[in-house]
């Protein structure tokens, strides 16, 4: 038997004519956070959708829990905690009012108090919902999801609108929950929550998914990023190649940046050797290379590269 409490095998879904979703697949083992991380519009609300049950796979298979999603969701729906990205709150009643009316739903609920206590709203239990911020009602929103206690959770882009006081108390609400066992699907658009957080994350980009695994072999062969101002009196194209490549020229708090994307040759030496090169040339010149900074390729970089691969 599969001890994967999430899994998606060659998961295709349209709308009309449009096919949202081409073909993805991906797994995730219980008690693991996976985070879905893409551009607007990639895919990644409708992959959830799927998975809790609001509308069958086109093509493909999806399993939760072992279940299909679809065709059990009555089955399914006390072991699941969902967070939408638009919530249905009532705004006439209060925080307290509206977690009890979601407590009553489910077998053995968490307390009013403790689901105040996990979101971080005992101060709010009394005040009317329309009178809440936008972060505070995602707090709350959260709240309702976690209540009955769900084995897995699915939670769409949860920290938009959250101070970062705020995002850091609901990073520390969702690794308590993962720590307890239960598994996450989550959604961002904020890298280092998925950093943070996921134990494995995959870019969606157009309906496929383009990269997946953990950050460390997402990142893995992205090369090394080397990166300096230029100074005033260097032009620009007499600056030079290194790895075989020119370097991309951004203007970063007023000042010209060269910025180099060193991917050839042995990966534990290339930004070694690129550096030496880029020194030598430097000593050659007498420039000063201010600012310079070497670094591994970050998630963000990847991020990008991939979706400004058009
Ligand atoms: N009900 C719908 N009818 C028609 N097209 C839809 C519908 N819902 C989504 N789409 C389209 O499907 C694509 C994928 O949308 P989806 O909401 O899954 O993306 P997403 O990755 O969650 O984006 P975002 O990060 O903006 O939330 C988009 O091009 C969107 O316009």
């Amino acid at each position: 038997m599969s001890t994967e409490t999430i899994e998606v095998g060659g998961l295709r879904q349209r709308y009309g004519a449009f096919e949202a979703v081409r073909g993805i697949d991906f797994s995730v083992p219980s008690g693991q956070l996976f985070a879905l991380l893409g551009t607007n519009g990639a895919g990644k609300t409708t992959t959830m959708e799927v998975l809790e049950g609001f509308r069958p796979a086109a093509a493909g298979t999806v399993r939760l829990l072992g279940a299909d999603p679809f065709r059990d969701r009555r089955a399914l729906r006390p072991r699941v905690g969902i967070m939408l990205q638009e919530s249905g709150l009532i705004g006439d009643l209060t925080v307290s009012e509206t977690i009890g009316l979601w407590r009553d739903l489910h077998a053995r609920p968490l307390s009013v108090g403790e689901a105040l206590a996990r979101a971080d709203l005992a101060d709010k239990a009394g005040t009317a919902v329309r009178q809440l911020s936008g972060g505070q009602k995602r707090r709350l929103d959260l709240a309702l999801a976690v209540v009955g206690r769900p084995e897995v959770l699915f939670l769409d882009e949860p920290t938009t609108g959250m101070d970062p006081e705020a995002r850091i108390a609901t990073w520390k609400l969702i690794q308590d929950l993962v720590a307890d066992g239960t598994t996450v699907l989550l959604t961002t658009h904020y890298l280092e929550e998925a950093e943070r957080l996921a134990d494995r994350i995959a870019i969606m980009h157009r309906g496929e998914i383009r990269i997946a695994g953990t950050v460390p072999e997402v990142v893995a062969g992205h090369g090394d990023r080397i990166a300096f101002r230029v100074p005033a009196h260097v032009p620009i194209d007499t600056l030079p190649r290194l790895d075989g490549f020119p370097p991309e020229i951004t203007v970063a708090d007023g000042f010209p940046t060269a910025r180099y994307t060193v991917t050839g040759g042995d990966p534990d030496g290339r930004a070694h050797r690129s550096v030496a090169d880029l020194l030598a040339w430097a000593a050659t010149q007498s420039v000063t290379l201010d600012r310079l900074s070497v670094r591994p390729a970050s998630l963000e970089d990847v991020f990008l590269s991939i979706v400004e691969d058009k």
